[in-house]
């Protein structure tokens, strides 16, 4: 990869018995924003706490372009880290928060004071470097935060849980502010999250993480579209998944009927999961859809209705609709063969890959 900056290769972490990473391989790239995404407990903040420093790795290397760093002390790396609680130090102002870690490196005054006032205008703080901590906000408490973070000029921010304390709005707030602060800044940001609209919103590249593995990697929009398996897909937005059948390339068997699809490179007769996302089904009139179903409740939910539905075989379908329908009637859902999604059971990243390279392949040859 081009402009590496990290790289994981095989990084293991156990506690006694317990194994907390599982051979984690991974690269970064200069100047991107990257975010480690799984529920509780999956390993995001080891990966984090790895790379700062404040804990080893049992096994495998990490590497900052291109030398081995496992044993360089945390002060020593070009790595800041943006902690969940924000770690300010109460007794201190907003300048003297900034200003700590220049301080401790015997740092001119005068440098300080250029670096500091940099900082806080990079933030949007300019003018509050008098205040006391306990005089801000939530979210301005956050961004003294980052600012203390940036002060070092270090070459990869890591961001754990960064925007968890604070409230729906200010959240998305500092959502577009992070990434406009990481683009300004142009260095490499690692940001952990079990929030997938936030990973989604924020990043140029998602790891979306499960017990100590990443399952898959990939830009918002691929992940969305071509969520590897079941926990990816039920992890990230919302999702409809049905047991089926692929009969042959192009077409999969759910719900007793066969439909064309633009999946392809599987065994015939294959079974495997069927995903499609509510936000591609049509309600539509009984004789019009693909599907027939029974809609069972709907909810508002602002801009569309939530209408939750289930099919004579027994699966369960949510569809997003600007339409309102009505609770206990029959209606039709619609879908074009590109919204259909189709998942080999236990398939890995690397498999899913390779299977539509040589798919592609052999469709190269044959043109
Ligand atoms: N010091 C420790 N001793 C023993 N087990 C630990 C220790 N630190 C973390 N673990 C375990 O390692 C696993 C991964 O923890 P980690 O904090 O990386 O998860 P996480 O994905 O960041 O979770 P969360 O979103 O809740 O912060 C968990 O099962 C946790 O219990």
């Amino acid at each position: 990869m081009a402009n590496t900056i990290i790289k994981f290769n095989g990084v293991e972490k156990r506690y006694g018995d317990t194994v907390s990473l599982k051979k984690i391989d991974f690269e970064l790239e200069q100047g991107k924003f990257y975010t480690l995404l799984g529920p509780s407990g999956c390993g995001k903040t080891t990966i984090l706490r790895i790379l700062a420093g404040f804990t080893d790795a049992s096994a495998g290397t990490v590497t900052f372009k291109g030398k081995r760093i496992n044993d360089l002390p945390a002060n020593q790396r070009k790595i800041n880290t943006v902690f969940q609680d924000y770690a300010l130090f109460p007794h201190l102002n907003v300048y003297d928060n900034v200003a700590f870690g220049l301080v401790l490196k015997k740092t001119t005054k005068t440098v300080i004071k250029q670096k500091v006032s940099e900082a806080l205008r990079l933030v949007r703080l300019s003018g509050y470097a008098e205040r006391e901590i306990n005089e801000l906000s939530g979210g301005q408490q956050q961004r003294v935060a980052i600012a203390r973070a940036i002060v070092n000029e270090p070459e990869v921010l890591l961001l754990d849980e960064p925007l968890s304390a604070l409230d729906a709005k200010l959240r998305t707030a500092m959502q577009v502010e992070l990434r406009q602060l990481q683009q300004r800044l142009g260095i490499t940001f690692l940001f952990v999250t079990h929030d997938q609209g936030e990973a989604l919103a924020m990043s140029d590249e998602i790891f979306v993480m499960n017990n100590g593995e990443i399952l898959q990697q990939g830009s918002p929009v691929a992940i969305y579209d071509e969520p590897i398996n079941h926990f990816v897909a039920n992890f990230i937005g919302e999702s409809n998944i049905v047991k089926g059948k692929m009969v042959a390339d192009h077409q999969v068997e759910f719900v007793h009927q066969c439909f064309e699809c633009v999946d392809a490179g599987m065994r015939p007769n294959e079974p495997v999961e069927v995903v499609l996302r509510p936000e591609d089904l049509d309600l539509t009139s009984v004789d019009q859809g693909n599907l027939v179903v029974t809609v069972d409740t709907q909810v508002f939910r602002g801009s569309i209705y939530g209408i939750m539905s289930h099919d004579h075989a027994g699966n369960h379908w949510l569809i997003h609709s600007v339409h309102q329908s009505t609770v206990g009637r029959q209606v039709g859902i619609y879908f074009e063969p590109e919204d259909i999604h189709v998942m080999r059971y236990g398939e890995s990243e690397a498999e899913f890959d390779a299977r539509l390279e040589q798919y592609e392949g052999e469709a190269d040859e044959k043109i």
